[in-house]
Parts: structure tokens; sequence; C-alpha cells
């Protein structure tokens, strides 16, 4: 498939970008037989009606939600990147980012915040969402995530500076553990013009601004 605009709509679907080779049958069938087993294990029985597909709903929503380990994110930027003599701050802000924690395998999800400057070129906007999710479906901690999207698009792009701030509830920390229901972790990771703080300035103020 080449269809690159083409949004998953089912787990098993495949975007332009993944692998088929993630949804092979033979490892629906071998996770799913992990699933059946967990199962049994928590008490439930896997042969009640609701229950029958689930294994291999829950095997294919596994793959999908971990999707990014198949993506090359510096490819996918590097695919759409554009010379152009435009020299100010881009901003691409409320980005959904859903993931995964490392810890629990519970989700964590929220908004990126990602600027550049660039240097000669820009990259296409839909691109940088795109890498959010190829770091971002897979298990991670935050502050990974944060540093990872910086330095794909400082090492792909080489622009003057990059500015990433996340923002994340994590349901490990609401629906388990210490039960706080209303706390937002706030990572951020800045290059080169933005570790300046008349830039990096800018930035926090024009991603707090509502558009009216
Ligand atoms: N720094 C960081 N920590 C995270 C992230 N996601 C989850 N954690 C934390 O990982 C830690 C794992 O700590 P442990 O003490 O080993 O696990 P636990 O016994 O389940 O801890 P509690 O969550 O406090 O019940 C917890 O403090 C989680 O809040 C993340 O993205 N970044
Ligand atoms: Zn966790």
């Amino acid at each position: 498939m080449s269809n690159h605009n083409h949004i998953p709509d089912r787990d098993d679907d495949i975007d332009g970008y993944t692998k088929i080779d993630r949804y092979n049958p033979e490892l629906i069938d071998n996770l799913s037989a992990h699933y059946l087993d967990v199962l049994k294990q928590i008490g439930e029985n896997p042969e009640r009606e609701g229950l029958l597909k689930t294994p291999e709903r829950i095997a294919k929503a596994m793959l999908y939600l971990t999707h990014g380990y198949d993506l090359n994110a510096k490819e996918i930027l590097g695919s759409a990147m554009f010379k152009e003599d435009y020299s100010q701050m881009v901003i691409v802000k409320d980005i959904e980012v859903y993931s995964m924690c490392e810890h629990h395998m519970l989700p964590f999800f929220g908004k990126a915040h990602i600027a550049y400057i660039p240097n000669g070129y820009v990259v296409g906007l839909s691109k940088i969402p795109r890498i959010v999710d190829v770091f971002a479906r897979r298990l991670q901690v935050q502050e990974r995530l944060t540093n990872e999207i910086r330095d794909c698009i400082q090492e792909t792009l080489n622009p003057i500076g990059v500015g990433v701030v996340i923002e994340c509830r994590h349901l490990c920390m609401s629906m388990r553990g210490v039960q706080k229901q209303n706390s937002v972790t706030t990572t951020s990771a800045f290059t080169g013009e933005f570790l300046k703080e008349k830039t990096r300035t800018e930035f926090l103020n024009l991603i707090s601004a509502k558009l009216s």
C-alpha cells in the first residue's frame, strides 16, 4: 500500500507506513494464545460468549498500540522536506498523544506541542504528528518520548532549534497506585535557539494562546 493519507480505522488495518508483517496471522494466533491464558489466570471464563473473540481482539489491539516499533521516524520526516525561505518559528500544537507506560502497560495520553525554526527547509506539517505517533505507539516513559521527538526533528531537519512540550495524564496514577485523578505531567525538551529564554518564552506563550 502506498496511500500515506489513509488513517487506519481498524486495529488490523494497515496505513501507508506500517509493515504488513506486523499483523501476520501466526503472530496474532501466538499472542491470542497468551491472552487466553491471561483471561484464565485473572479468574475469567474465556469460554463465555462475550470473551470468545477477546484474546484475538486484544492481540490486534496490542499490535496496533505498539505499531511505532515498525516505523522509521527519520524516514517519514525526511520524505517531506521542502526548501523554503521562512525563518520564523513554526508551531504545531495540541497534537493528541496516546501511549503506554512501560512500567504497567497502561495508557498515558494528552497533548504534544512542537516547534522548530527552519534553517532553509520546512517539513510537511502532517509529518510532525506522524512522528509523534511513531514514538508514542510503543512502550514509553514520557521523558524519553519527549527527547526522541526532539532528537528526530533536530537530526533530520537540522533546524535552528526545536521545542517540544508534552502534557499527559497517566492511567497508572489515576485508576490504580497513587490514585490521583487530576494530576498532569508536563515534560519539555529543547535544542539550539530554544535554549535561550526569549525564544522559549515566545514558544510557551504561543502554545498557551487560545484561538478566538
Ligand atoms: N518518570 C516516569 N515515571 C513513570 C512514567 N509512567 C509511569 N511512571 C512511574 O513509574 C513508577 C514505577 O514505580 P514502581 O514503584 O516500580 O511501581 P509501582 O509499585 O507500581 O508504583 P506505584 O505506581 O507508585 O504504585 C511509578 O512511580 C509510576 O508513576 C513516565 O512516563 N515517566
Ligand atoms: Zn505506569
